[in-house]
């Protein structure tokens, strides 16, 4: 089985058009920040501040590698942080990248406070474009979320993988 991996910046849509991919598809999604949450009983922002950056990855890895029943996985924006998690997507299924201007990701997560990486004070637009880089080299398909309509975009990706 190919999994679909959703990836792209916090706030492009993953857990969005995973669900919507889900209902399309009819098979099951699932999304590995709300699997750590509900496997761990804590908010995300609760364990980066608990066990840090570092700690939640070693959380994220072992989830990842724990859903290959899972067709297909909403990841969290940090999934391409760690080489081995991109190694093991490739392996495994389809990479897809949720492509989304800064302008859109900051509109869409104005007053989130449940992104630890997306606070006050954080180096927002530096961590954007360190990461638009790492999503663009790993993708197989890219998705333009600022062009296509949540329903174009699944209609997009169901063209463009074999399912
Ligand atoms: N296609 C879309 N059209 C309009 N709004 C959208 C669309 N996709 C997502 N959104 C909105 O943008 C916000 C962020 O979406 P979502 O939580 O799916 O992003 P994410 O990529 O999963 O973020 P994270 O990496 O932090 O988990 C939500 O408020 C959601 O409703
Ligand atoms: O971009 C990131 O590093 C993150 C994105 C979210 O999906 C969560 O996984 C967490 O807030 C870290
Ligand atoms: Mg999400």
């Amino acid at each position: 089985m190919q999994i679909i991996y959703l990836i792209g910046f916090m706030g492009s849509g993953k857990t969005t058009v995973g669900r919507a991919l889900s209902e399309a598809m009819q098979e099951q999604a699932v999304d590995i920040d709300v699997e750590i949450e509900s496997r761990l009983g804590k908010k995300i922002v609760d364990i980066f501040q608990d066990e840090g950056e570092c700690g939640f990855r070693i959380h994220e890895t072992a989830t990842l590698r724990s859903l290959q029943h899972i067709p297909i996985i909403s990841t969290g924006g940090g999934i391409v942080e760690r080489q081995e998690n991109i190694t093991y997507m490739k392996e495994t299924g389809v990479i897809v990248y949720l492509k989304a201007s800064y302008e859109l990701i900051v509109k869409r997560l104005s007053g989130d406070s449940s992104r630890p990486l997306w606070q006050g004070n954080q180096e927002k637009r530096a961590l954007y474009q360190r990461r638009i880089t790492m999503y663009a080299a790993c993708a197989d398909v890219t998705v333009d979320c600022n062009k296509l309509t949540l329903e174009e975009q699944v209609d997009f990706i169901l063209s463009q993988v074999k399912v």
